[in-house]
């Protein structure tokens, strides 16, 4: 049996409604849009089995009516309009009051001790009126972080903040909740250069463990450049600089180096004539529109679209005329778009490092071409699009999304990975820069890898060869289907199977986990780590 027929067909690449164009006018706002993409809790295979999307989540998002999309929502939020429905102020709700707040046109939602009024909101959400309803009236916060725990409801919903949900605060979080949040301290790149006769080298300074993400742009299809555009993301902010250069500089870039631990970017250009510059020219910087980022795309073309195993295959993309190059942050992924059937559909995907694909090794340069392994399903509408694709066709990337944080992970030395199916693409992009941490020097990095069945294992030969080169990392595979070899284990996510990796006193116990997989999976594992009492502090799961 195939993967796909493990699973219902409509969560395989289900059809996501065309996203509205990016409005050039609207002017930076309070609200930003959520992180990532989305995942749908699903009745999905609990092990092994692939869901299709590279970071094992299927999309279900709904069409949303004409004049409801998010650029409305953000109009409607700024218009003044009393969304809360308490004229601006705080009102603390008992949970007797939240569960009259129940129907469609009166809906109230508690998410983490604070209560929304969501009724505006209903034809808005891109999950759909019915998904909407299922929070209504009640304390959503376990069903909100089940569907999309990355959405970032608070700013969405700021302006329908209705007060806290009195009996279960203490008086002191209920002081806290009542007062406004802090404003987040946000980091802008530090820019510095420096040059050799034949090379000029602009760099840009993040802070540590910011793991900062990178696009360069050049302006006109010429081999020699004079102006530049660069972005360096950091999260969800793109922070521009628009370079012009004294002199041309070749294109592509020499070397791009985005070190996720240091947060320091580098982008090396060779002289078209090697010879000293007095400067390196003038730029402007400026904070891009997040809305404006969350919605933007990129050019894309085929280079390679090739046969990868079974059931699945190797995508290799590259910018139209080569005039992006593109880095992402490690542990992100981005949205593949491609037409099918008079629609345009996304899927999320995360790009696979070239030194992990059998045709390439580490001496490649990552930036020019995103490479991806995608599983392919036969009612997958995206997968089955992006299969037949031909060297040559176009495809639209939007820019890199993800909530991971790498410093959350600063102080964790043995750490566990959990990776089913496709879900070991996001897994893949962290193993080299948590294996080549400097500070706190990872001490082991091991990889719990769980398929159907033997034929379903991704890039089991590189992962071997990662183990012999580096004896902190080890790999073991899992097969939900009985075997014969001896370096498999027959075996399904559960407590019993984790359970001596945390074993008091034991010298493997981990103390940071990451997951990804099929949603199954991920809920199977949070809930075995929950019950072997590993704080949620100590767990990622990729989304997307
Ligand atoms: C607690 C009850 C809720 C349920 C059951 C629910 C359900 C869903 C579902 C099924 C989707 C589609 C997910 C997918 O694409 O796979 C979705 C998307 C979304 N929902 Fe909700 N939702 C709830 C509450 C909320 C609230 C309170 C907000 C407000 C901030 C919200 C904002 C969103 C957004 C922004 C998306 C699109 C996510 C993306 O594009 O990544 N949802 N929701």
């Amino acid at each position: 049996m195939s993967d796909s027929a493990l699973k219902p067909p409509t969560l395989n690449d289900k059809k996501a409604p065309l996203k509205s164009p990016a409005v050039s006018t609207l002017s930076a706002n309070t609200l930003q849009l959520p992180t990532t993409s989305q995942q749908k809790l699903s009745t999905g295979p609990s092990n092994g089995a692939s869901s299709g999307s590279a970071t094992g989540n299927p999309r279900n998002k709904c069409a949303l009516k004409p004049g409801f999309s998010l650029m409305s929502w953000v109009r409607l939020c700024n218009s003044g309009a009393d969304l809360s429905g308490t004229g601006g102020r705080v009102v603390p709700v008992t949970r007797d009051e939240l569960a009259r707040h129940n129907r469609v046109d009166d809906a109230w939602m508690a998410i983490r001790g604070r209560v929304f009024n969501v009724t505006r909101y209903m034809d808005f959400h891109p999950g759909g009126v019915e998904e909407l309803m299922r929070g209504v009236g009640r304390d959503a916060t376990k069903l909100f972080d089940e569907v999309h725990a990355w959405v970032n409801y608070p700013q969405l919903l700021n302006k329908c903040y209705v007060g806290p949900l009195k009996e279960n605060l203490a008086p002191r979080l209920q002081a806290e909740i009542l007062r406004p949040p802090p404003a987040p301290v946000e980091t802008v790149p530090r820019f510095d250069w420096i040059q050799q006769r034949s090379e000029l080298t602009l760099c840009f300074y993040t802070r540590r463990l910011a793991n900062p993400g990178l696009l360069i742009k050049r302006s006109t299809a010429e081999e020699a450049v004079k102006t530049l555009e660069i972005r360096v993301q950091l999260e969800t902010r793109w922070h521009g600089f628009n370079f012009a250069l004294s002199n041309a500089v070749l294109w592509p870039p020499k070397a791009v180096r985005t070190a996720a631990e240091t947060g320091k970017v580098e982008v090396v250009l060779s002289k078209e004539v090697p010879e000293p510059w007095p400067t390196y020219g003038t730029h402007e910087s400026k904070k891009l529109d997040v809305l404006l980022t969350q919605e933007e795309q990129l050019e894309y073309e085929v280079q390679r679209c090739e046969h990868f195993n079974h059931d699945s295959f190797e995508l290799s993309l590259q910018s139209v005329q080569q005039q992006v190059l593109l880095q992402l942050p490690v542990g992100y992924h981005l949205d593949i778009e491609v037409p099918h059937n008079g629609e345009l559909l996304q899927r999320s995907y995360t790009p696979v490092p070239h030194c992990y694909l059998p045709s390439n090794n580490d001496s490649v340069d990552d930036t020019n071409t995103l490479q991806f392994l995608i599983k392919y399903y036969e009612h997958g509408a995206v997968s089955s699009e992006l299969h037949q694709l031909q060297p040559g066709a176009n495809v639209k990337l939007s820019l890199p999304r993800g909530n991971f944080k790498l410093s959350s992970l600063e102080a964790h030395r043995n750490i566990l990975l959990l990776a089913a199916g496709s879900g070991i693409t996001p897994i893949l992009s962290l193993l080299k820069p948590l294996l080549h941490r400097q500070s706190n020097r990872l001490e082991r990095l091991h990889l719990l890898y769980f398929n159907k069945t033997i034929a379903d294992i991704w890039l089991r030969h590189k992962l071997q060869l990662q183990q012999d080169s580096d004896e902190r990392f080890s790999c073991t595979h899992y097969t939900s289907q009985a075997v014969e070899e001896q370096q498999l284990q027959a075996g399904r996510i559960s407590q019993e199977l984790l359970a001596p990796l945390f074993a008091e006193k034991s010298s493997e116990c981990f103390s940071y986990v990451l997951i990804c997989g099929p949603t199954g999976f991920n809920t199977a594992a949070v809930n075995s780590l929950t019950a072997l009492s590993v704080k949620q502090s100590q767990v990622h799961v990729f989304q997307g």
